[in-house]
């Protein structure tokens, strides 16, 4: 095998002799130390005041707490909140990473590791989809029977944001594989906010609606009913059309309903999209996403605030998130990423966001 500095590189530490010299000359002076340090005189030069027996430096004991001091920093060093850092280029140009001590709350937060597996089994992959967006709707559904049991039927309220949510959160499984190019997936970490965002916020904050419509029952007609189904199905037309259009065109461009869609070439091969739903806004399955999210709320009548909150905080989250995304895409398209904002100036919302 190759020495890491290569064969023809000038000896360093006076070679095999002075490594050798070094590797008993080092120990041989801890020891005397050592042993100077705790006898009286305490004389640095001359000989050591003793030499210990060799069944004083043997313990079991001592063993085991060294042991047990390595496999904690062991621990440590293998704690996924962490911050990894790029080494110095290999000679084959490859370069190792190294964990480095990050700020711990932010990476607690934000998660250190990008694919906590154990084997196959990803545990960003699995919580995103799964447990807490199947927990959501099950959670409604309960509401559901519970209203049933308490009044003899589902309000048609109950009905709809049920049916909604159900769309919504069927829609996100059946096209499961588009998860995997969002930047939770492709640049967060597995940390706080994606544990407990997943397994906690989602299946009980989301279905706030349905909890609402349980203790506090609203009429609805069905011509309202009607306005809000339209709602949502126009919101639920571009947050769809929107993201199966960037996902067609991702796979392959040339398929014949995204082929014609006019596009900005990128430095990186990839293209932007700059017609089509695209070509509206920077951001047109949030628009989508946020249209479906007031209508989820509308059924719950205007007299609180409560049912709204997942509108409010979904605007927050969008308006942030749109905004790492943008920091993202500039890094990685650069002029041609200005480009895109030229030509399509609006972030979410025509003519005003
Ligand atoms: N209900 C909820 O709580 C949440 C729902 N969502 C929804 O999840 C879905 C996914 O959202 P999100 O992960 O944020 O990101 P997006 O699906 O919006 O993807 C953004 C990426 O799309 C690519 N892109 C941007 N502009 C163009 C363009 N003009 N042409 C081609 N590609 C482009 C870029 O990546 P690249 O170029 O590398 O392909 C960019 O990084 C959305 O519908 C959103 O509404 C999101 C968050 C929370
Ligand atoms: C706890 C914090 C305040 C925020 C946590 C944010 C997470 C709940 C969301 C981050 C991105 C998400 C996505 C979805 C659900 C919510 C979280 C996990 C979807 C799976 C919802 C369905 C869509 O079709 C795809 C979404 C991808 C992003």
């Amino acid at each position: 095998m190759a020495s890491p500095q290569g064969s023809r590189a000038p000896l360093e530490f006076g070679g095999p002799l002075g490594a050798a010299a070094l590797m008993l000359l080092l120990p041989a002076t801890m020891f005397h130390l050592l042993l100077v340090a705790r006898s009286g005189p305490a004389r640095l030069l001359g000989p050591p005041p003793y030499l210990p027996g060799l069944q004083v430096l043997w313990s079991p004991r001592m063993l085991l707490l060294w042991l047990t001091w390595l496999g904690l920093q062991a621990a440590l060093y293998l704690l996924p909140a962490r911050k990894v850092a790029e080494g110095q280029e290999l000679k084959d140009k490859s370069r190792l990473l190294y964990p480095i001590n990050g700020n711990p709350i932010y990476d607690f937060f934000l998660g250190r590791e990008l694919n906590p597996r154990v084997w196959s089994f990803d545990f960003k992959y699995f919580c995103e989809l799964r447990p807490g967006l199947i927990g959501w709707v099950l959670i409604n559904l309960a509401m559901l029977m519970q209203e049933a049991e308490l009044r003899g039927s589902p309000s048609l309220a109950m009905w709809l944001v049920n049916g909604f949510q159900l769309l919504y959160v069927g829609d996100a499984l059946w096209h499961e594989e588009a998860v995997l190019t969002t930047m939770d997936i492709t640049h967060d970490g597995f940390g706080f906010m994606l544990a407990f965002g997943d397994l906690a916020w989602v299946p009980f904050t989301y279905s706030l609606q349905a909890q609402f419509l349980l203790h506090h029952p609203q009429p609805l007609g069905l011509p309202v009913a009607s306005v809000i189904c339209l709602i949502n199905a126009v919101g639920y037309y571009i947050f769809r059309g929107a993201n199966s259009q960037k996902n067609t065109f991702r796979k392959n461009p040339s398929d014949p309903r995204v082929a014609d869609l006019e596009t900005i070439p990128t430095a990186t091969g990839r293209q932007l999209l700059v017609s089509g739903w695209w070509g509206m806004v920077r951001h047109p399955n949030y628009l989508g996403d946020l249209i479906m999210a007031l209508a989820w709320s509308l059924p719950c009548g205007v007299s609180h605030l409560l049912p709204y909150f997942y509108l409010l905080y979904f605007t927050a989250l969008l308006v942030h998130r749109e905004a790492r995304d943008e920091q993202q895409c500039l890094q990685k398209y650069g002029l041609a990423w200005h480009e895109y904002c030229r030509r399509v100036p609006y972030r979410i919302l025509p003519y005003i966001y």
